[in-house]
């Protein structure tokens, strides 16, 4: 496995990634989407969530990744508590994150190569730093000989992988990922479990939000299920 993750929570003393208590949210005043959920990621734990199209995966993940706030209920991201932090704080919590979203949001201006690379950029590294890194990633995605191209002239399955890259390559203490095998192959989505496995071996918290049961199960990770916004299985 090529990246190591930085495991700051085992300075720290963070025993749970994530705790979320009592969380409702709905994007409407009268539509619910997550009901009184509950839920503790360890430090180091990996879960599925699954459920229906509509069950409020996604929901949950915005919520996580800070885009959305909870309407009730508190959640702590490393032992801080989100809810009630300063909308200036809300950055070092992402730093700390890698997400994988359902819809990439990969820059098509820029490169593979420098898609992977921009959140190390943006955090002040320097590419002689990094590139080993960068191209490491994108070997481990099979996309080692499209590193100069662009995302638009990728499928949606290497777009796919291309995001998976750029949210593990800055060993992020939490991955959080939308439907991240939805768009591959079998064959690929059990190499891109393999790499999620091997970061949550090295102490990275994972959640990945996923319809497919079947890689839940074969996974090993706990799997929980969410049902018209009410966590129903696995959670703890
Ligand atoms: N931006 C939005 N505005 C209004 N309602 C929304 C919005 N996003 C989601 N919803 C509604 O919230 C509920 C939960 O949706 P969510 O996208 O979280 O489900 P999901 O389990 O991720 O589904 P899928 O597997 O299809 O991605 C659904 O009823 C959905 O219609």
């Amino acid at each position: 496995m090529p990246v190591q993750p930085r495991r700051a929570y085992e300075s720290d003393a963070v025993t749970e990634t994530v705790r979320l208590s009592g969380v409702g949210f709905g994007y409407a005043a009268t539509h619910r989407a997550l009901r009184d959920v509950n839920l503790t990621l360890p430090a180091g734990s990996f879960h599925f969530l699954t459920g229906a199209s509509g069950a409020g995966k996604s929901t949950l993940l915005k919520l996580l990744t800070l885009a959305e706030h909870p309407l009730t209920g508190t959640l702590h991201l490393f032992g801080e508590d989100a809810t009630t932090a300063p909308r200036r704080a809300l950055p070092a919590f992402r730093r700390r994150m890698g997400v994988v979203f359902q819809d990439f949001r990969l820059l098509d201006h820029l490169s593979a190569f420098d898609n992977v690379a921009l959140p190390l950029r943006l955090t002040g590294g320097r590419q002689a730093d990094y590139a080993g890194d960068v191209e490491e990633m994108l070997d481990w995605v099979g996309l080692g000989d499209r590193m100069d191209d662009r995302p638009p002239s990728f499928s949606g399955g290497e777009k796919q992988r291309l995001a998976i890259a750029r949210a593990v390559v800055t060993r992020p203490e939490l991955i959080l990922a939308d439907e991240p095998t939805g768009s591959v192959d079998a064959a690929m989505g059990e190499r891109l479990l393999k790499l999620f496995q091997s970061l949550n071996r090295l102490g990275t918290t994972v959640l990945i939000a996923s319809h497919d049961q079947a890689l839940a199960e074969r996974s090993g990770a706990t799997v929980l299920r969410l049902e018209g916004g009410r966590l129903t299985g696995g959670a703890t």
